[in-house]
């Protein structure tokens, strides 16, 4: 027997309370151990999308279940446990006086105390290559660090579904190269908003392309990038001289 998937989207529809309609019937189903990237040009209605994921945005239509859990006003607690988002600018998700802190704050939050916590901590900041600067104050920290941090911040809660919006920005090569390889060690279900086609090629080989608060498409990701006619119907683009062989 197969269990549920790790995320059902359906027909889900959202305005904003000024009334203007980002969301109008998103279908998406992503299986356990999925890497997806959510593509799509600016004001699509990734961002919209993915905060529905966790119930920060709520009030639209349509349903979303995460491993079979739906999401709702009395599930919220467990909902957020099992999905973790890891937002574009680290400095929204870390706000405590050291990295150790930060990391903690979450499981301890869950319930984890002691040395069950202690090893929980541990155990995000060595997925991140953090482990050393446990003691110091993110506010020192490199961008790129920080954003190491902030991902660790969520791993420690053990989500079932890591949900990555923007992750590569501002990164340099070597730290986006890291960061790469830590997702890819990490084979969990992972949800990839961007707009870097190379590193979406690179990490998921599966991409959703919405435009218009709308999937648009749903496929391969090689095959999504190949096609020049999608891409340039949704102002969508590959780096100047970037080949797909
Ligand atoms: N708080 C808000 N109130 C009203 N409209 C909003 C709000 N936030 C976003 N929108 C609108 O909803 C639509 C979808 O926005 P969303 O942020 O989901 O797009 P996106 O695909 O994440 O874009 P980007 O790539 O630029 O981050 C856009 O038209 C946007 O203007």
């Amino acid at each position: 027997m197969t269990g549920p998937p790790a995320l059902l989207v359906e027909r889900l529809a959202y305005a904003y309370p000024d009334g203007h309609q980002a969301l109008y019937g998103v279908d998406l189903r992503v299986e356990p151990g999925e890497r997806v990237a959510v593509l799509g040009p600016n004001g699509a209605g990734k961002t919209t999308l993915v905060l529905h994921l966790n119930g920060v945005l709520s009030g639209g239509s349509g349903r979303i279940e995460v491993a079979g859990l739906p999401v709702s006003r009395s599930t919220l607690r467990e909902i957020r446990r099992r999905v973790g988002i890891v937002f574009q600018d680290p400095d929204d998700q870390l706000f405590m006086p050291t990295v150790g802190e930060d990391v903690a704050f979450g499981p301890a939050n869950f319930g984890l105390t002691g040395e069950a916590l202690r090893v929980r901590v541990r155990q995000a900041l060595d997925a991140v290559g953090m482990t050393e600067h446990v003691d110091r104050s993110p506010l020192h920290l490199s961008g790129g660090q920080r954003r190491r941090v902030a991902l660790a911040t969520v791993l420690a809660c053990d989500p079932e579904i890591l949900v990555l919006d923007e992750p590569s920005s501002n990164l340099e090569p070597v730290a986006r190269r890291e960061l790469a390889e830590v997702l890819l060690s990490l084979g969990r279900t992972t949800l990839m908003v961007t707009h870097d086609l190379p590193y979406a090629l690179q990490l998921c080989p599966r991409s959703v392309l919405i435009d218009g608060g709308v999937v648009v498409a749903d496929g391969p990701t090689r095959d999504l990038l190949a096609d020049t006619d999608l891409l340039a119907a949704h102002r969508l683009e590959l780096p100047y001289g970037f080949s797909l062989d």
